[in-house]
């Protein structure tokens, strides 16, 4: 796991948001669903999704959202992340539900929220909502997925 100096001189952009041992993620946009996806045989569909007005967003009970990133992130090759969500979301009743960042990813991070409480949770655009993980990668690979982002 990589530490602070080492990351700010990976990811300058977050400069302001780098921890001991992580970077804090600030929330950007949140989107809700409103239509079907599908997965098979490995084509995407992914469901349609409309943006929420903000900058204040409430998150119904028992409701899932997608909440991306604000800025996008560059992953240098020879490294990943794991996100792991804010632990005051979920002393609040909310997770946010994450995968790995590839080595060589560049694009914006969109997370899975859902709201599992009984009761509404309202939350601002900018507020940090996870923290990355870095890891060196032995023998790193380049990601090239379907979410690569022109530079
Ligand atoms: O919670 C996450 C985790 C990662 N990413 C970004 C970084 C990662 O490098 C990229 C692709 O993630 P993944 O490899 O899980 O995507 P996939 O479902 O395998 O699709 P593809 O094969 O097109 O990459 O999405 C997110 O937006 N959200």
């Amino acid at each position: 796991m990589l530490g602070e100096k080492e990351l700010i001189k990976l990811f300058p952009n977050f400069k302001e948001l780098v921890q001991p041992s992580g970077i804090d993620l600030p929330l950007d946009e949140i989107f809700i669903q409103k239509s079907a996806g599908s997965l098979i045989d490995n084509e995407k569909n992914l469901p349609e999704i409309e943006v929420l007005d903000g900058p204040i967003y409430t998150l119904k009970s028992k409701t899932a959202y997608l909440g991306t990133i604000d800025r996008k992130i560059k992953i240098p090759k020879g490294y990943a992340m794991t996100y792991k969500p804010r632990s005051t979301l979920l002393r609040s009743f909310v997770s946010v539900q994450t995968a790995v960042g590839d080595p060589g990813f560049y694009g914006t991070l969109m997370f899975l929220i859902y709201n599992h409480g009984e009761f509404d949770y309202t939350i601002k655009k900018g507020d940090r909502i996870a923290q990355g993980v870095v890891y060196e990668v032995v023998g790193s690979g380049e990601y090239d997925g379907s979410y690569q982002e022109e530079e």
